[in-house]
This record gives C-alpha cells, structure tokens and sequence, in this order.
C-alpha cells in the first residue's frame, strides 16, 4: 500500500513497505535489500514468535535462505545488556557471517536489541526491522537507533545502525491488546505536536480507536505512512542526533524518567504522553515564551493523548523524576537539551539548566494522588 525511500548518506538508503500480508512475502524483501545473505536469523519474543516467526520463517526459506530463530522473554524489562548478550551468542553459535542477516520480528523492544545486535556482531552486519507494534510501525523501526536499557537509565547503550529495510505489515496490529494499540499513539501524537498540525486536526477529529485501525487497515496503513514520513524528514537532515533529531525526543526526558521509575512496567508511549504534557505545561508555567506560543498548546496534546486512552497523569512525585532525569542522554554537565512545543505543529530545542528542568517538572506535573502511584 506504500514505499517510502529513506535517504540517508552515512549508511544506505532502504525502503520501508507498508500494507497487508507483507510478512508472507518478507523473504523476496530480504533477498532484494540484502543479495549475498546465505542465512538469516530471526530475533523475536515470547509473544510475537508463536504468533508470526513461521510465517517469516517459511518466506525466508523460500527465498533461499537458511533460517534460525533466536526467541527471548517479552518485554522492556528484558531490554538488557544479558538478553543482548544471549543474541549475540545466538548469532556466533549459528556462525553468522559478515554477509549474513539478522532479522528483527516484534515490537521496538526486539527492534532496539537485534539493531544493536546486529551493529556490534563482528562489528555490524544488516538487519532487516519487521515492526509488529504500532509503535514500532510509526516510530521505531525508522531511523536506525538501537540501545538497551542500563540500570540507571534507558537507552544508555546503544548504537546508530540503520537497517536494510523495513517490513510493516499492519495486519500484525489485530493482535495486540487495545492498550498496546492505545501506547503507540503517544508517537503519533508526538510527531504530530512537532511537525503536523494537520495531523493532528484529524486526530481530534477522529481519534485512532483499535477497532477503526484493526478494521480498517488502508487507514492504518495511511496513518503509518504519514508517521514514517514525519520521521524521515528528520532523521535525513540529522542522522546522527547532532541537532534537528533532538526533536523526535518531545516527551522522552520525563517519559524516560517515569519508566525507569516504574521499574519499567509502563508502557514507552504512555510515558511519553504524560512527559509531553508535563513538558508543554511546565514550560509555560515556568516562563519560556516566543512570539508563536499558544496558549492551549499544553491543554490540546492533554486532551489528544486522552482521546487516545493515554493518561496524562503522572505517577510519580516531581523530586523522583528530576532524579531518574538526571540520567538522560540529552544531558552535558549542567545542562540538558530540551523540546519545548510553541503551538501544535512546531516546536524548538532549548538548552536549559538542571534548575530550568527541576522547575519544569515541579510546575508541569500534578502531584500524585494519596497512597502512591496511580
Ligand atoms: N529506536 C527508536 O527510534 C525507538 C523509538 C520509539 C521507541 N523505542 C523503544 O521501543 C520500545 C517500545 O516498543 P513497543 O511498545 O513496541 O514494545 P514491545 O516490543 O515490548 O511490544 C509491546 C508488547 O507487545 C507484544 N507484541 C508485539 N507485537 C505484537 C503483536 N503483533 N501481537 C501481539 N503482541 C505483540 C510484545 O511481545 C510486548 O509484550 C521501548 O524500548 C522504546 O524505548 C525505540
Ligand atoms: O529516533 C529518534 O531519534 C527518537 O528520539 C525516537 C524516540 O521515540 C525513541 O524513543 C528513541 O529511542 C529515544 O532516543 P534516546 O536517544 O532518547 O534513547
Ligand atoms: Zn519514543
């Protein structure tokens, strides 16, 4: 239903396909993006390998390669430096070579594992992104960051490895649970606030339910395609995070620190619906001003992330965030690069002391309710 050429300079451009029953044909993509591979080795989860590393296997084969599967326990908290480890064992175990492929089958959680995965395995060899998460679909199989999580932050370890191209197939999104569905849509979102307020219009026209993107899928598709274009028009100008990528990261300096505070039981895109909103009401309240702020800025992302079935509400007392913050990748000494939304549709980067950042995580954040988290 749609190609979209990612055209990056540092590495290779590749395509990203977007439609139905793509993974059926996934073998004839690998093979086209990645012509001297002898043997390919799926990594995927506990959830999404029942439900779709046949399917993959079998195209793969068809297309005339070898094909392992490396399968691990779902889940952020696994996002570790020994789950990345038992992948790379996996690949030295099945004697992956340097023309070899890794595949990376599931959610971002696999994706940001078998991208880094693939980066350091003899020093980086392809790897082909099969989202099968809305997330994952919009955001982060796109753009070629990698990581796992360190126990004092999120994405402390990590690489820029871009892949040789992406496979969505949207029909993967029938089986997630709404609240999976509900979670990708904090990225939509996101993209939307920073780049398109159009988008976002018809967001609050419609806002994207599980049944209207399960049922209809050239919508999904179409959704997907408009997110993987957003993205794009930044990662070219900014592949390696220098300045302009900075803006993908709206919401994640305080989205990071609730997850790590929910010792990463919350979901990404949840978490970053509350760090957006806290970001645009802090900002304000915390006296950053431009000649094209609008006053409903905070209160129209509030209400999206809502209509979404995102809470806004954070979990955690602003003193444990500015602590967990402290940790963002976005941090030189005493200062951290932050996005602050001016009105739907753009945003800016601005440097801000830790003060800066205290004051607007104090003022952004509503204070938990009685007895702890909510
Ligand atoms: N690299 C990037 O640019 C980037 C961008 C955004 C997010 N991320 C990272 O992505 C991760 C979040 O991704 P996610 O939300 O996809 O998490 P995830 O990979 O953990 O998937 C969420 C859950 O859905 C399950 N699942 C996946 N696809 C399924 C399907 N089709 N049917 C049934 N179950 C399915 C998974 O097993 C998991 O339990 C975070 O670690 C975040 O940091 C990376
Ligand atoms: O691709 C990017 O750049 C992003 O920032 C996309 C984010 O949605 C994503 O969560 C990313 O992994 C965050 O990057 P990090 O450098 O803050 O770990
Ligand atoms: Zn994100």
């Amino acid at each position: 239903m749609a190609e979209i050429t990612i055209d990056i300079t540092v590495q290779n451009p590749y395509r990203v396909h977007i439609g139905t029953r793509l993974l059926e044909g996934a073998g004839a993509v690998v093979r086209d993006a990645v012509p001297r591979a002898r043997k390919a080795v799926i990594v995927t989860d506990s959830n999404v390998g029942p439900l779709y590393a046949h399917i993959v296997r079998d195209s793969l084969a068809e297309a005339g390669l070898e094909v392992a599967v490396h399968t691990f326990p779902a889940g952020e908290e696994h996002k570790t430096l020994a789950t990345y480890g038992a992948i790379l064992e996996f690949l030295a175990a099945e004697e992956l070579d340097r023309s070899d492929v890794v595949i990376a089958l599931g959610g971002g959680v696999t994706g940001d594992m078998a991208g880094f995965a693939a980066a350091t395995y003899m020093r980086g060899i392809a790897y082909v992104q099969m989202p099968t998460t809305l997330l994952a679909m919009v955001d982060s199989s796109v753009g070629g960051k990698c990581a796992v999580d360190l126990s004092c932050g999120k994405n402390l370890a990590g690489a820029f490895w871009q892949p040789g191209a992406v496979v969505a197939d949207v029909g993967c999104l029938g089986t997630l649970t709404p609240e999976q569905l509900a979670d990708g849509c904090g990225e939509v979102v996101k993209h939307a606030v920073i780049a398109d307020a159009s988008l976002f219009e018809l967001l609050e026209k419609t806002p994207l339910t599980f049944d209207l993107l399960t049922r209809d899928l050239s919508l999904a598709a179409a959704i997907i395609a408009r997110n993987v274009e957003i993205k794009r028009d930044v990662v070219v100008i900014d592949e390696r995070e220098n300045g302009a990528r900075k803006l993908l990261n709206f919401g994640h300096s305080i989205g990071h620190a609730i997850e790590a505070c929910s010792g990463y039981t919350l979901g990404h895109g949840t978490c970053v619906a509350v760090g957006m909103v806290a970001m645009a009401r802090g900002a304000r309240a915390a006296g950053w001003d431009a000649p094209d702020f609008e006053e409903d800025t905070a209160e129209r992302i509030d209400a999206l992330c809502r209509a979404h079935g995102l809470s806004t509400a954070c979990p955690y007392p602003a003193d444990e965030l500015v602590e967990a913050a402290m940790h963002d990748k976005k941090r030189r000494g005493t200062t951290i690069d932050l996005v602050i939304p001016h009105r739907i549709g753009a945003a800016s980067i601005e440097r801000c002391d830790l003060e800066q950042l205290r004051a607007i995580i104090e003022l952004g954040v509503e204070a938990p309710a009685e007895g702890g988290a909510r």
